[in-house]
C-alpha cells in the first residue's frame, strides 16, 4: 500500500518512517525538534514529526503508539495513551509524549519517539433494534467468566 506523505522539516527527507525489519507492523515517528527537550516528571508535550501523511480510503486509520524500549525503560509513554489519525487528517503528525516516570527525560532531536501503525476501518451505520438475540455470554463481563 501506498500511502501520500508530505515532507514538513527537510531533516525528514532522507529518513521517512520506515519498517525496520520485514516483519514490523509499526513505522517510527521521530521527534523533529531543534533541541534538546527535557521532560520534567509527569510532564508532556506536543511534539512535532515532520511529516503530514493522507491515508484519504476511510478504510485505513493510522494509530500512534508507544515504543516499547521507551515506554518501559524510561516512561515515555503518549498523553493521549493512543493517537488515531483519521483517514481525512492532513495536518502534521504529532505525538503527545508524556513522562509518566519519576525521573527527568531528555528528548533529543530526531529521535525515535513513537510508532505508527496503518490499521484497516470498518466504518459502521447503526441498527436501531430493542432486543437482540441471546449470545453464549449475554450481558456478563469484568470477569463474569471466571479468573483462569
Ligand atoms: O496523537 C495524535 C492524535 C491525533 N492527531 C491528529 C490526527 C487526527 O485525525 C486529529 C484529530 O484527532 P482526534 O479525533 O483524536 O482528536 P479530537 O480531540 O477528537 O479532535 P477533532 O475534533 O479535531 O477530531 O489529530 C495527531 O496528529 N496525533
Ligand atoms: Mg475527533
Amino acid at each position: 500500500m501506498k500511502i501520500d506523505v508530505k515532507i514538513l522539516d527537510p531533516r525528514m527527507a532522507d529518513q521517512l518512517p520506515a519498517y525496520a525489519t520485514p516483519g514490523s507492523a509499526g513505522l517510527d515517528l521521530r521527534a523533529c525538534i531543534d533541541e534538546p527537550l527535557q521532560l520534567a516528571p509527569n510532564a508532556w508535550q506536543l511534539v512535532p514529526t515532520g511529516i503530514a501523511i493522507y491515508l484519504k480510503d476511510p478504510g485505513y486509520a493510522a494509530m500512534i503508539l508507544p515504543r516499547s524500549g521507551l515506554g518501559h525503560k524510561h516512561g515515555i509513554v503518549l498523553g493521549n495513551l493512543v493517537g488515531l489519525i483519521d483517514s481525512d487528517y492532513q495536518g502534521q503528525l504529532m505525538v503527545s509524549a508524556w513522562n509518566r516516570s519519576d525521573t527527568a527525560f531528555t528528548l533529543q532531536p530526531m529521535e525515535r519517539l513513537a510508532q505508527l501503525v496503518i490499521v484497516p476501518v470498518v466504518q459502521a451505520r447503526f441498527n436501531v433494534v430493542t432486543d437482540f438475540p441471546a449470545s453464549a455470554r449475554g450481558e456478563g463481563g469484568y470477569g463474569s467468566t471466571g479468573k483462569h
